[in-house]
């Protein structure tokens, strides 16, 4: 199954000069959906995690597929000011303005061990990120698993020391 079918590319969106990704089509076909779920948990298996942490908003729809494949507990990774009990908030930089992410301070325990699940990795601010939240939590960052990596477009570096995963590369 060629998943990339599944993608489609979408110029100029959301503004002028960007090439955006499109994977809704992957989520309404169950089969391409399943795919690449299973294809996301295979490199994973063997860190042996214990949580999944789902980045806002395409990340929450591939991580929880991919926690109840893997019978792990979820974490959702929020925009800044949507959770509602006391929070851990790191903020980045995005071409789109200053963005900021944030997990519940009681959602990770010293010990867990989290994978980040996003649905594309482009600069890896987001992912970066997520990761200092996990180790300001006290827990462990295992590895982030993408179902697009944009190759050339830093998140490789951003994420140094922590194995990154992707299924399709562009
Ligand atoms: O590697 P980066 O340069 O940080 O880019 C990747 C991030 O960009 C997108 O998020 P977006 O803000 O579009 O959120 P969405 O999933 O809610 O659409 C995507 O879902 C990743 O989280
Ligand atoms: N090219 C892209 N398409 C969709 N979402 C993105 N997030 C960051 N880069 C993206």
């Amino acid at each position: 199954m060629n998943l990339k079918t599944s993608v489609l590319d979408v110029p100029g969106f959301p503004r002028e000069g960007l090439h955006f990704k499109d994977i809704t089509p992957l989520f309404s076909d169950a089969a391409a959906f399943a795919r690449a779920i299973e294809a996301m948990a295979e490199p994973v298996l063997p860190l042996h995690p214990t949580h999944v942490l789902g980045l806002e908003s395409r990340g929450f729809i591939f991580g929880s597929a991919l926690a109840h494949k893997l019978g792990l507990g979820f974490v959702p990774a929020r925009r800044a000011g949507k959770l509602p009990r006391p929070v851990l908030r790191e903020t980045f930089a995005t071409v789109c303005g200053e963005e900021g992410l944030e997990i519940h301070q009681d959602a990770l325990q010293a010990g867990d061990r989290v994978l980040i699940v996003d649905d594309i990795l482009a600069s890896g601010a987001t992912a970066a990120a997520a990761r200092n939240l996990v180790e300001r939590a006290g827990a462990h960052p295992l590895a982030l698993t993408t179902f697009i990596e944009m190759v050339g477009a830093g998140g490789r570096e951003a994420l140094k020391g922590m194995p990154v995963f992707s299924v399709l590369t562009y």
